[in-house]
């Protein structure tokens, strides 16, 4: 029921940011004829603005229907328009200008341009205008395929910012505890911070602006793939004191290795250390349908267990390792955090700041003291009636650890 929005304090103030956003999202719903939501500042995090949403709305499906991928479904339940290529299945006499319904697609089964009655499983989503026709979508070559919206809503069942118009250069679109995350992290100007797992770089750009662009923020990623994205986010947010290498973290300490240049570094080399782990992401939202294995959630733990080693070695005495998955089975979480402390005598956890999530949940891997120190945002443990901006989140997980040197973890 809320989107949250980090604003670039490299450019701006979060007051007039928040003016020029209104005053896009005031438009924004003016065209669609919907009542524009205020948009308020997080009373914890100073750099986050919070926009409502409304719904579900108590809407019908029209006749003519739509067949959308459940991943553009999914973004019209977070307020985004049709874009031509989340439509697969759409009637032969659908044009420009008619109203039809929109219903996500959850098996992946309907086949572009499809034209029958489609009968697989899908959620409906809203209803909205067709801008593109049928024929410029499905019956052109590939290359002449137009691109852009290609069906606005009108009556979407979540009435939502559409987030496409923003500037990204302004804000960035992100959940609340990913922000919550890199302010537990509390990077400071002119220090050394080493992003594990850094790709598309939210939680880098964030390291960034706290640290005002002063000193060294080195962003690992292992896929080559992620590396475009997390460039152009470094670049548009103007973080010039990242530095982006594609390389696989679990190898990224060498102890006869130079600190300056990319990976791998020296033992200790870092003031703090984000490790945002890869995870089973189960603690996304929306979500209607996971395709992954068991046996693909039950290799996470081993993954997130070997690039922690090279966390804890990458991370100065005296320094700070962050643990985060957006993910909510214990192993992935609570259990990890077991372990990292039988396994490390130099960690020890940590207080963190600020704490809007709940406890860790217990089942005897942690002590009742350290289910209070680890934070987990999960909207089934914070039970609020009403849900507000800091109940109503991803499900996701926070650990804070501090490396003592030697002589203090032994006491
Ligand atoms: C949860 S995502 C990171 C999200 C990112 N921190 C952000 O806030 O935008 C996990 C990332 O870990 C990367 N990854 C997986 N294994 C890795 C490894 N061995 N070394 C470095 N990155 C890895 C994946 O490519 C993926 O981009």
């Amino acid at each position: 029921m809320f989107t949250t929005l980090r604003v670039n304090t490299l450019r701006d103030t979060r007051v007039n940011i928040r003016e020029h956003v209104q005053s896009q999202i005031d438009k924004q719903y003016s065209e669609r004829n919907q009542v524009a939501p205020i948009i308020t500042e997080h009373p914890i995090l100073g750099d986050t603005l919070v926009i409502p949403s409304n719904g579900p709305m108590h809407i019908q499906p029209v006749a003519k229907k739509v067949i959308v991928g459940l991943g553009c479904g999914v973004a019209v339940l977070r307020g985004a328009n049709v874009f031509a290529q989340g439509v697969m299945g759409a009637p032969k006499n659908m044009s420009q200008g008619d109203t039809v319904s929109v219903h996500a697609d959850i098996d992946g089964s309907c086949k572009k341009g499809f034209v029958q009655n489609f009968e697989g499983a899908s959620v409906f989503v809203g209803n909205g205008i067709i801008e593109i026709g049928r024929r410029d979508l499905f019956c052109t070559a590939e290359s002449e395929k137009v691109r852009g919206v290609a069906l606005r809503m009108t009556e979407p069942l979540y009435e939502a910012p559409s987030l496409s118009d923003l500037s990204s250069e302004i804000v960035f679109p992100q959940n609340l505890p990913s922000i919550v995350c890199v302010h537990v992290l509390d990077p400071q100007p002119g220090e050394r911070i080493l992003d594990m797992c850094a790709a598309p770089g939210g939680k880098t750009t964030h390291i960034a602006s706290l640290m005002k662009n002063q000193g060294r923020v080195v962003a690992l990623d292992k896929s080559a793939s992620k590396r475009e994205k997390l460039l152009t986010n470094v670049h548009q947010w103007s973080a010039s004191c990242v530095e982006v290498y594609t390389f696989d973290s679990s190898r990224c300490i060498q102890s006869d290795a130079d600190i300056t240049g990319p990976p791998p570094y020296p033992t200790g080399s870092f003031d703090r250390v984000l490790l945002d782990a890869p995870c089973s992401a189960l603690g996304q939202r929306p979500s209607c349908r996971n395709k992954m294995t068991l046996a693909e959630v039950k290799s996470y733990p081993a993954l997130q267990r070997k690039i922690f080693t090279k966390a804890v070695e990458a991370v100065k005495e005296g320094g700070v390792l962050v643990y985060s998955t957006c993910t909510i089975p214990v192993e992935e979480n609570e259990h990890q955090v077991a372990w990292a402390l039988q396994q490390f005598p130099c960690l020890r956890l940590d207080q963190q700041t600020p704490n809007v999530g709940g406890q860790g949940r217990q089942d005897n891997m942690l002590t009742d003291e350290q289910c209070t120190l680890v934070q987990r945002l999960d909207p089934r443990c914070i039970a609020t009636e009403t849900p507000t901006v800091n109940s109503d989140t991803i499900g996701f997980f926070i650990a804070k650890f501090v490396k003592l040197n030697y002589r203090n973890a032994a006491t």
